[in-house]
């Protein structure tokens, strides 16, 4: 294909008109509101593009952390069109994100959400009446004082996922991510997956593979850059007609390939949301045992309504348990899991302790349950630690401004207006600056975290052994917007990481003269982050037998404990370099 048709010289002209425009729009703009105020400090920007070329797009956190030590605790960076407004400390971060709301709890346009089929994902819904009905809905579900419902549930997943690790120690990524699933489906739609092969676990992560890769900034930026390659069509993905953006890329052009690739994102989508949804609908049609869930607790809500309320709140239950599955989408359970595991591997003195810990509080004719929790400070330091020492979102969600602000004398834009582009969701006004809490900053902050860079979990606890008050809940983002799902995700993390702790040791993996296998952690970076796989020995203790794994009566079904020396990953993790 040529650059010099017509047709592609005619797109570079609009791509250029409309940068321009932007660039005046945005100059008067500022002129207007502004009242004189400066911009916070930040780098320097280049015509155009901005400081995009100064940015560690892989690790974007990084930059701005690096930052933070010569423009300070609130900062301005332009990227291409994007104004970026990063947020450095957790005083600045409360001060705008929690104590000014109403200003700063949208999310930014990403263009590819709604092409890929994260339109009924309310984490990146717009600051409105739909958001505020789901955020409602997986309130009253996943509240601090309600989720202890699931508590027996996650118990028994833990201990499932532990007899699998026993099982099958080289696989432990996967069996993470089986618990992670499992601990969703049932506290959502009281569906119990097979620990293999679901078919429904398979359409959930079919959709998340499909379209994760589209919430990566990188893609993005791509089409937030060139949006005249967007329109507006219908398609009857379910008895709904429903409004969706797609991609109008000419299939001749260079790139038409995230066309197909965001069709199938959608079908995918779809599915998720229906298929899981109508089984708990069939499951209350024919009367069968429902245990508590978000939807069968809803469901019985919703029929109390009429007209437009029902079709609005079924609507919005939809969205609330897709939304459920962000946790599978961010992978945070999983990279948790993953960290705490590598950092047990890298300071066997920790997990001794804690084992110490546990064996003088619990014994050892029993394993550890959440009414134990109190008792064990050194375990929650653990857990406080791998949050902060890796925090699995470092730059937290993007939330938006609605309007500009001034804060301590700086002007903080409101950002240009997508109406005309956006003809289907009408209840946005505008993409305002895009504000990041940068959590990695806070976790790195030497004046509160003396040596950030290491794992220790001491930094948690006093003198006396026992708990400080410092808890790193900034992880969980700010505001309005803050992670909803965090009381269930801390139950889930902590019964996890203690009945590991109970029944694990951890080691290097060894080569064949039995010397420890030396490597590095890399990390995989998204909007969230987690460990790749690394080669570890994770082998039950020696007093560890299958009784303890029976809740009251029951035996929870699992994996064999085998005897032998330590099976490893080693020799998955040389494949996979
Ligand atoms: C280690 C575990 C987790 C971490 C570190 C984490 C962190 C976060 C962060 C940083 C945000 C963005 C907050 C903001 O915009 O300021 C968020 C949002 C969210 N999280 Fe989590 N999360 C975790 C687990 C979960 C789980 C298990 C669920 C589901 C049960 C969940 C559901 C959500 C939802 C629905 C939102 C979007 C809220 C909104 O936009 O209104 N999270 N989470």
């Amino acid at each position: 294909m040529e650059w010099t048709t017509p047709t592609t010289q005619l797109a570079a002209l609009a791509a250029l008109t409309l940068v321009s425009v932007d660039i005046i729009r945005r100059l008067i703009r500022n002129r207007i509101e502004r009242k004189g105020c400066p911009l916070p400090p930040g780098p320097t920007p280049l015509p155009l593009i901005g400081s995009v070329l100064s940015v560690n797009t892989e690790e974007p956190f990084r930059t701005y952390t690096e930052w933070r030590a010569k423009y300070g605790d609130i900062m301005y960076i332009r990227l291409l069109d994007m104004d970026v407004v990063v947020l450095n400390s957790p005083s600045v971060a409360s001060e705008l994100l929690e104590k000014r709301s109403q200003i700063y709890s949208d999310r930014p346009f990403i263009a590819t959400v709604d092409s890929y089929g994260h339109d009924s994902t309310f984490a990146f819904a717009n600051y409105g009446e739909h958001w505020k009905l789901c955020r409602r809905i997986f309130h009253q579900t996943f509240r601090a004082d309600a989720i202890a419902t699931f508590h027996p549930m996650q118990l028994q997943k833990a201990r499932q996922m532990i007899l699998s690790v026993m099982d099958d120690p080289s696989d432990y990524t996967s069996h993470y991510s089986t618990f992670a699933a499992a601990v969703t489906m049932c506290s959502v739609y009281d569906y119990d997956p097979s620990p293999r092969n679901d078919q429904m676990v398979s359409t959930i992560n079919n959709f998340i593979d499909a379209s994760a890769v589209a919430l990566m900034p990188e893609r993005a930026v791509l089409l937030k850059v060139f949006p005249f390659c967007k329109g507006c069509s219908r398609s009857t993905a379910s008895s709904d007609i429903v409004l969706v953006e797609v991609l109008h890329i000419p299939d001749w052009l260079p790139g038409s390939w995230i066309k197909h690739e965001a069709r199938v994102a959608r079908e995918l989508g779809a599915k998720t949301v229906e298929a899981p949804y109508e089984y708990v609908q069939k499951r209350i049609q024919f009367k069968e045992d429902v245990n508590p869930s978000m939807v069968s607790d809803h469901i019985g809500h919703m029929e109390k309504l009429d007209g437009s309320h029902r079709s609005d709140y079924e609507k919005a239950l939809k969205h609330t348990s897709m939304t459920a599955f962000l946790g599978r989408l961010l992978e945070q359970t999983i990279s948790f899991l993953m960290t705490f595991t590598l950092a047990m591997v890298k300071n066997p003195r920790i997990w001794k302790s804690a084992q110490a810990e546990i064996d003088t509080i619990v014994g050892i004719d029993r394993l550890p349950e959440f009414d134990d929790r109190s008792s064990l400070p050194y375990v929650d330091a653990i857990l406080r630690e791998t949050l902060r020492w890796q925090p699995p979102v470092p730059l937290g969600l993007p939330h938006a401004t609605r309007t500009s602000d001034i804060y301590n004398g700086f002007y903080i834009p409101k950002g240009i207006s997508y109406r005309s582009m956006r003809p289907v969701r009408t209840d946005i006004s505008s993409t305002g600056a895009t504000v990041f809490g940068n959590v990695w900053a806070m976790s790195r902050d030497e004046s509160r975290y003396p040596n950030a860079e290491q794992f220790l979990p001491e930094r948690f606890l006093d003198a006396e052994g026992m708990l400080t008050d410092d808890i790193p809940n900034f992880v969980f983002g700010f505001g309005r917007r803050v992670c909803p799902g965090q009381y269930t995700a801390d139950a889930s993390l902590w019964i996890a990481m203690v009945t590991m702790l109970a029944t694990f040791e951890f080691g290097h993996a060894k080569d064949v003269d039995g010397k420890d296998i030396a490597f590095e952690a890399k990390y995989l970076n998204g909007l969230a982050r987690h460990p790749l796989t690394f080669p570890c020995c994770i082998t039950p203790r020696t007093h560890m037998s299958k009784a303890l794994f029976a809740i009251g009566d029951d035996v929870v079904k699992g994996g064999d404990f085998r005897d032998g020396p330590c099976r490893s990953n080693a020799e998955e993790y040389e494949c996979s370099k």
